[in-house]
């Protein structure tokens, strides 16, 4: 094993769904009108779509090993993501040994840092950062959570994203994560919607019921702040992504300013170690929330795992599937995980990367049995019902 070497590196694209979860039909509630960074422009207020939230599609990474074992890996680049690896990363992967992963992780960031750092290139060098933790995984036919060190539970426990947290609560999940609707450009009456909604939500689940309020880097300070004060009688748990992931400083005045009890989570656009290095060195946040196919990969997150731990917060991953449960079942700081609900209703549990992956675990009765994972590398296949492209082959 110790003598395998990489033989061959492939990038592919696929539309629909999958890593790229906006990809979605017309009439998903993902894409209904929710505050973003764009809404202060009438004409893209409605839809996330019309901005081109889905324009890169999904990246597949397939790494083949000397054996022919083959590891792969999803995440959100589509095609300026595979010119990337096939152009670019290849080199560093083709030809050396397939425990090699700290090594390449390093010169793909290094060779990269003239044109990378954060966005779409740490996306691409973090899907291929989660192939070769599969391949390693299959080739060693051993689950990734073993690779990493060994579980510390025998369960993990959700809480739900999507527009319907009282049937997400009938589902079994431990909360409920709604987008918000209505963007600071909207003025008072939106804000009186954004609470109303929060309101009638704290109705139907009761008082226990965690919910919170995904902002998607749609609100300034002054906004948030009245948000989190407004919304503290109905229980707001967690305040998510309110200011824009380059305001560091917002994010820690906001900490300060929001209700006693209240936490403020982001991260999920945040990048490598040194992002987050600034996260919690200035207190931004409660809970960092890296999406590991975003933020450098699997290598990257166990070192900004490491460092939330030194700082007192907790990882509770961004999305991300098999990738993010592997990873949260490793760690006593990351006591539960997110289930992005991609039904278009909300209202029943679907594989979050459906259509692109067989294999594909979810929660029953908002929690999953580690043995469900206890398959060689992530576990999961690609569904050949998928129509691959191959835009770079070499
Ligand atoms: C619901 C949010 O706007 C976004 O689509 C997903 C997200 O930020 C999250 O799951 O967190
Ligand atoms: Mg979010």
């Amino acid at each position: 094993m110790g003598n395998l070497t990489i033989k061959h590196v492939r990038a592919f694209v696929l539309r629909g769904g999958g890593a790229d979860y906006h990809d979605q039909a017309d009439g998903h509630w993902i894409d209904d009108h929710i505050s973003t960074p764009m809404s202060k422009y009438p004409e893209y207020r409605q839809s996330r779509r019309s901005f081109g939230i889905n324009v890169l599609g999904t990246l597949v990474v397939e790494i083949e090993a000397s054996d022919g074992t083959v590891g792969f890996a999803v995440t959100t680049g589509g095609e300026p993501a595979a010119y990337i690896v096939e152009k670019h990363l290849a080199r560093f992967l083709e030809g050396a040994r397939v425990t090699d992963i700290e090594k390449i992780w390093d010169q793909m960031y290094q060779s990269t840092l003239y044109y990378g750092r954060k966005g779409l290139v740490i996306n691409t060098i973090s899907g291929v950062d989660l192939a070769l933790w599969d391949l390693l995984g299959k080739i060693r036919q051993e689950p990734v959570h073993q690779l990493l060190g060994g579980a510390v539970r025998d369960e993990l426990q959700f809480y739900a994203t999507g527009a319907r947290p009282d049937l997400a609560q009938k589902m079994g999940f431990i909360g409920g994560k709604m987008p918000l609707h209505y963007s600071p450009s909207e003025g008072e009456e939106g804000l009186r919607k954004n609470l109303e909604e929060l309101a009638t939500m704290r109705e139907r689940v009761g008082p226990d019921f965690w919910l919170m309020l995904d902002c998607w880097m749609s609100l300034d300070l002054n906004y948030a702040t009245k948000l989190a004060i407004g919304a503290h009688e109905y229980g707001l748990k967690w305040i998510e992504e309110a200011l824009s992931p380059d305001d560091y400083w917002g994010y820690a005045a906001l900490r300060n300013n929001v209700p006693k009890g209240m936490l403020v989570t982001t991260g999920e656009h945040e990048a490598t170690r040194w992002g987050f290095r600034m996260l919690l060195e200035m207190g931004c946040c409660d809970i960092i929330q890296p999406d590991v196919g975003w933020c450098g990969g699997l290598t990257e997150l166990v070192k900004i795992s490491a460092l939330a731990d030194a700082h007192n917060a907790l990882v509770v991953p961004h999305g991300s599937s098999v990738y993010s449960y592997h990873f949260v079942a490793t760690r006593h700081n990351s006591p539960f995980a997110e289930f992005l609900m991609m039904a278009p209703k909300a209202d029943e549990v679907v594989p979050m990367f459906h259509p692109q992956l067989l294999g594909e675990p979810v929660p029953v009765n908002g929690r999953m049995r580690l043995s469900v994972l206890d398959k060689p590398g992530f576990g999961v296949d690609l569904n050949p019902d998928c129509q691959l492209h191959r835009p770079y082959n070499r």
